[in-house]
């Protein structure tokens, strides 16, 4: 970390935004009370192409990178002809990718395979790009058909899947420097081919004449530091081979600095300097098989053929379009080594990550997303929030573009929905029709019962039956007669469950008779519909925000994958829990003993505003699935300092209209920053929609999280507590935060004072954690315009 206390940052990359989807330079905000914040350095929109050269890597480094790739081609031509006589292909491409280490690479030859006392990797390289393992293969024949390489008649899966333990390996040595498991790549290289790029299960396949391009198209992920302390690693993890006596051969003499490339320039190509044509059909020398070129499409074999090396002009544009793209966030390439080491680590049953807010759990569920995509496995990744899933999407589009299509981002309610659907039960699902009978059971046997004395409200009681009995599966009254109400805290007298009962039981005969399902019965009906199944549709699943699922929502997603290694991964915290309700892990089924890690480095908020959300939840004990109550102040380490927090007083909601916009409005025109990475959050719809009036009347660009899908940028993103969950911004405003939770109400007994507040402070400690840098807090002051009624308690 800088000295600032900023988050690390690739050359010319954004602060992590996880959520927000818009990867931005941290505002310039200037520390009024508190330490330091974030440096003002404003990025060029990543639009336009020569402002993402400048975005992504600095004009001298785009040269650098590609002198040494046109280096690396040249010493791959000259060496081929050694490879082809015969010689040892792996030690001369190593020999040829020593001109790399001028541009910051490092070619390791000869290393020992970690975990085994003999076995050696040929080649390992690392720089700027990332991580490879490199095996070169100087056959005669070679095709990829149906996903398989081929070596002639014989499969060469032997060799796919050596290389892929090879880079497996290497990979853990990493974790423990921070590098995530995918961020090593293995590469087998056919020599003498070319137009190959084919990724075959863990491995890529490429063509000697693809290895440049291969490179340049990772841009620069990982900065000098970072690839120091992976050479460390390597140098105990991958020690030289003791065999590695070879000669020293002498470097190759660095080639004359070609002059600085323009976009519109057409550079001669690189090998030969035959012609000026860039493309990549010309052929140069004869090879040992003088059979025709090869093509690069899957079904297609090819034997060693000659093809014109990549021009400077195109290396150029392979670069300009790594730095095109979105650029790569810190935490994409780099991690934690608790966080790298869960990524990729061999789980051996169901497991679950915990940790209080903003400590990294979902980069870990990402990057663990990936892992398993990467090694070709079908992945689920879920929670309850519809919204959440096209901003993960997003992000596991930038993170990992050629594997994202095996992982499915949905929400829990809609695969449920797909399984009733793929057994002809749609159209059942009826919420308002279910809600109308809930409502006439309440006036039927609700109303004139022991429940009103309770002074919780109606909705408490719907809540009763959605999360306690139909969300963790009861069939009879002796189980909820006897049942630890996890989560909820008003003491129920016997004859209090008893009277919940008789409204269940008159809420489903209703129910039934108009034949209509409600959002638990879905769940209900799913779970058992996946349970009979011999056959599921995912290799894995990744439960984000745990906390606010039922019971039977668990046990659906379980069902899909049960017990078996690797299969399912759950991650939350109980103390962001904001939907009535509870559930231990044990009581859904699912075993996650020596397999549970608890992350406490804070990563997403400045320390003042930590200390600000925690003030607020600090003195109440909550359950984080095991049934045990934890303490409300929790140990987390923190990784950036300073942070500003405002507190406003205003008159009148007219007053704080205008404070609020005022204060977007100075912080994007003095302080440079984006309305894009701004949010205001609110606790109801109502207020929501209010909101959204309001900054469209200061002409201030706005949102409603509704809508977001991770990609609008320079929009201030509106949104209740509940939508915001799981995402973070620069900037969070909080209007009317002394309203919320609102004052005991007349009819409110202690007990459900007590609990409803302490489920609105969670929620108001989930926004306020969603800051990274800076909260304004509105405190209305004049006659309490009455409690906001609570935020929607269904699935968002
Ligand atoms: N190793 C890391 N290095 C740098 N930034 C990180 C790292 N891990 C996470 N972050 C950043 O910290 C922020 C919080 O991460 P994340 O959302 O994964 O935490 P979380 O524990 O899931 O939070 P919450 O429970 O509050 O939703 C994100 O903006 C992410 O980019």
């Amino acid at each position: 970390m800088p000295a600032d206390g900023s988050p690390t940052m690739l050359p010319g990359t954004a602060v992590p935004t996880l959520g927000t989807g818009s990867p931005q330079p941290p505002a310039a905000v200037t520390p009024t009370t508190s330490g330091p914040v974030a440096g003002p350095r404003r990025l060029p929109e990543p639009s336009a192409l020569g402002q993402a050269v400048l975005l992504g890597m600095e004009i001298a480094g785009v040269e650098r990178q590609i002198q040494h790739l046109s280096d690396t081609q040249r010493q791959l031509s000259r060496h081929r002809r050694r490879w082809e006589a015969g010689g040892r292909a792996e030690q001369n491409v190593a020999r040829a990718l020593l001109v790399m280490e001028d541009a910051g690479w490092h070619v390791l030859p000869d290393r020992r395979w970690p975990g085994t006392r003999r076995a050696n990797i040929d080649v390992i390289l690392a720089g700027s790009g990332g991580v490879f393992v490199v095996d070169v293969k100087n056959w005669r024949e070679a095709a990829i058909e149906r996903g398989r390489l081929w070596r002639g008649d014989a499969d060469a899966d032997d060799d796919i899947r050596k290389l892929a333990d090879q880079a497996a390996a290497v990979a853990e040595v990493l974790a423990d420097a921070g590098l995530p498991p995918t961020e090593v790549v293995a590469l087998l290289v056919l020599a003498g081919r070319r137009n190959i790029r084919e990724p075959i299960d863990e491995v890529t396949v490429l063509g000697e004449y693809d290895l440049a391009r291969e490179l340049a198209r990772r841009g620069a992920r990982l900065t000098p530091d970072m690839v120091e302390r992976l050479l460390e690693q390597l140098e105990h993890g991958c020690p030289p081979m003791p065999r590695a006596a070879d000669p020293v051969v002498p470097r190759a003499p660095a080639a004359a600095r070609p002059p600085t490339p323009r976009r519109d320039q057409t550079d001669p190509p690189i090998a030969g300097g035959r012609t000026s044509t860039p493309k990549l059909s010309a052929r140069t020398a004869p090879s040992d098989t003088d059979r025709p070129d090869p093509g690069s499409s899957p079904g297609q074999s090819w034997a060693p053929g000659q093809g014109s090396l990549l021009s400077r002009d195109e290396l150029w544009r392979e670069l300009l379009d790594a730095a095109d793209r979105e650029p790569i966030e810190t935490w994409m390439t780099w991690l934690h080594p608790t966080q790298a080491r869960l990524a990729g680590r061999r789980l051996s049953g169901p497991a679950r990550v915990r940790g209080p807010a903003g400590t990294g759990k979902t980069v870990v569920a990402l990057h663990r997303a990936k892992h398993l995509a990467t090694r070709g496995d079908r992945v689920l990744f879920t929670s309850l929030v519809r919204t959440l899933g096209p901003v993960y999407r997003a992000l596991l589009t930038r993170m990992a573009p050629d594997h994202v299509e095996r992982i499915e981002f949905t929400n829990v309610h809609a695969v449920a929905a797909r399984c009733l659907r793929d057994h002809g039960l749609s159209g059942r699902h009826q919420q308002d029709a279910a809600d109308t009978c809930f409502w006439r059971a309440w006036a039927q046997v609700g109303r004139n019962s022991v429940l009103p004395d309770l002074g919780l409200g109606h909705q408490y009681w719907r809540d009763e039956i959605a999360t306690v009995i139909k969300g963790r599966g009861l069939t009879s009254y002796s189980q909820y007669a006897s049942l630890a109400r996890v989560g909820r805290s008003t003491p129920l007298q016997p004859t209090h469950r008893r009277a919940v009962w008789d409204l269940y039981e008159r809420y489903e005969r209703l129910r039934t008779e108009r034949k209509v399902l409600d959002r638990d019965d879905v769940l209900l009906l799913a779970r058992d519909l996946v349970r009979a199944s011999s056959e599921t549709p995912y290799d894995a699943v990744i439960v984000d925000e745990v906390q606010d699922l039922t019971c039977v929502g668990l046990q659906l997603l379980h069902a899909f994958v049960g017990d078996k290694p690797d299969g399912l991964l759950v991650v939350g915290d109980g103390q962001q829990s904001i939907y009535p309700g509870g559930f231990t892990l044990a009581e859904a089924g699912v075993p996650v003993v020596g397999r549970s890690t608890v992350l406490t480095r804070n990563y997403r908020n400045r320390a003042e505003i930590l200390r600000y959300a925690q003030t607020v939840i600090v003195d109440d004990s909550f359950d984080d699935l095991d049934g045990t109550p934890e303490h409300g102040r929790r140990e987390v380490d923190i990784d950036r300092p300073g942070g500003e927090i405002a507190e406003v007083t205003v008159p009148d909601a007219a007053a704080q209209d205008a404070a609020l916009c005022a204060h977007l409005t100075q912080l994007h025109d003095n302080r440079d920053a984006r309305y894009g990475d701004m949010a205001v959050l609110v606790s109801t719809n109502e207020a929501e929609s209010r909101w959204l009036r309001v900054l469209a009347g200061c002409d201030i660009p706005a949102v409603s999280l509704k809508q977001y899908d991770g990609t609008s940028r320079g929009f201030v993103k509106i949104g209740t507590y509940h939508r915001a969950k799981a995402l973070d911004f620069a900037h969070v405003c909080i209007p009317d935060r002394n309203l919320f939770p609102g004052p005991r109400r007349a009819s409110e007994s202690a007990d459900a004072f007590h609990e409803r507040t302490r489920l609105e402070r969670r929620q108001l400690y989930v926004a306020i954690t969603r800051a990274r840098d800076s909260v304004w807090a509105g405190i209305r002051q004049g006659p309490d315009p009455g409690h906001p009624r609570p935020a929607q308690t269904g699935p968002v």
